[in-house]
């Protein structure tokens, strides 16, 4: 393809992004896997060039564009060589026009940056949330030590490893084995504020595809019983392979019925000693890996995700034995979602106290802790222990 070919496929490509955001369809990943699917003459920089192409113009709108052109416009105005490929050539876009329409540059939507002003995050600090994010890796402890040639250690965290970009993880025999898992270093770093012992009892009551049951089974040492709970089968169904590869056999999953979780979970009552509920949420702190997240989240939704984690926690809380740990994570910076949300669990749960939880990173944020991509470098992550009474 010539370089104008590929910026007419990221307009192409970003015209589809741009509807799927308005609408509530794919995400730009799995869009940009089935363009290329179609156009095998497509080589392997082609591809690369084009996702770069997409991605960089992605961050830098802050609204979905009008168009997948006048968001490359955005680039055009930045990068005098991707100026050049509007040459009105056979595969290529149309010269640019004078005074044409460009989409609005900014870190997000305008109600989102004040949501996140109202939520003390710092003008200083919005850009590291749409900066590219690193790939880390999890060493799973129950397997030897594993050699995955290029990492660099993480020293903040147990067993973390930090790979260089690009590097292809499925193809790593550290990974097919099961001796490594993807996971963000915030995510293992909020993970580490539930106290787990081997042999204790312990739910996962959001466990989606068992990124942090995983975690938990290794700090557990494989040794005692660990349910993991989701309402989405999909995800939940790949937990369980998961697990065999890491060599985890004391996970237990189980699927619920939404508005009918407590049902499934009468048999844990008063029982669990630890509890973690990494709740649904508006991923604001992951815009690093899905940039365009940022163009579907609206005031309704967001309500709507804050009502789904007041009912988690309100289906959580009776499984906890009587001094027992909840912890409540989101990868949020907004405190609607967090620090709000255990304000008003707490209200609501007389008896309950929040602990602080003492993490290699992050700050104290209301009565939990804080970690932000710009002073961390991490994905933005808010997280609270909370104490059952005795
Ligand atoms: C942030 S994700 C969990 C990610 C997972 N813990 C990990 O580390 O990979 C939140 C999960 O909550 C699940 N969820 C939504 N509503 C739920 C409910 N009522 N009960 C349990 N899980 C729910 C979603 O399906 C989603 O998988």
């Amino acid at each position: 393809m010539t370089p104008a070919a590929r910026t007419q496929a990221a307009i192409e490509l970003l015209d589809m992004i741009a509807d799927a955001a308005r609408e509530g369809g794919a995400a730009a990943d799995t869009l940009v896997a089935r363009y290329f699917a179609t156009r095998r003459y497509a080589g392997s920089k082609d591809r690369r060039a084009v996702r770069e192409l997409v991605y960089a113009a992605i961050r830098s709108a802050g609204e979905v564009p009008p168009s997948g052109r006048a968001a490359l416009l955005l680039l055009a105005d930045e990068d005098p060589a991707v100026a050049a490929t509007f040459d009105g050539s056979a595969h290529g876009p149309a010269p640019i026009a004078p005074g044409e329409k460009r989409a609005g540059r900014g870190i997000a939507p305008a109600w989102l940056v004040e949501m996140l002003r109202l939520s003390s995050l710092s003008d200083e600090a919005m850009p590291a949330l749409i900066s590219r994010a690193p790939l880390d890796l999890r060493i799973n402890t129950l397997k030897d030590a594993p050699e995955v040639e290029g990492a660099e250690p993480l020293p903040r965290v147990p067993a973390g490893l930090r790979l260089p970009s690009g590097t292809v993880v499925d193809q790593l025999p550290a990974f097919r084995d099961g001796a490594v898992e993807v996971q963000d270093e915030g995510s293992q770093i909020v993970g580490l504020a539930l106290p787990v012992e081997p042999g204790q009892r312990i739910v996962d009551l959001c466990a989606g595809a068992g990124g942090k049951t995983l975690a938990l089974a290794a700090r557990m040492a494989n040794e005692g019983a660990l349910l993991a709970c989701d309402t989405d089968r999909g995800r939940l169904s790949r937990l369980l392979p998961r697990a065999e590869r890491a060599g985890v056999s004391i996970v237990e999953t189980r699927l619920l019925d939404p508005g009918r979780e407590a049902e499934a979970l009468v048999g844990w009552r008063g029982s669990a000693d630890g509890m973690l509920v990494d709740a649904p949420c508006s991923g604001t702190g992951t815009w690093r890996r899905n940039p365009e997240a940022r163009w579907r989240l609206t005031p309704k939704r967001l309500a709507r995700l804050v009502e789904t984690q007041a009912h988690v926690l309100s289906i959580a809380a009776p499984l906890v034995r009587p001094g027992g740990s909840l912890v409540y994570i989101v990868c949020s910076l907004l405190d609607e979602e967090g620090t709000g949300q255990v304000d008003r669990f707490l209200a609501a749960h007389p008896g309950w106290r929040a602990e602080t939880p003492d993490l290699p990173a992050g700050r104290p944020h209301g009565h939990g802790v804080r970690l932000d991509p710009a002073t961390d470098g991490t994905d933005g992550f808010f997280v609270a222990r909370l104490i059952a009474p005795c």
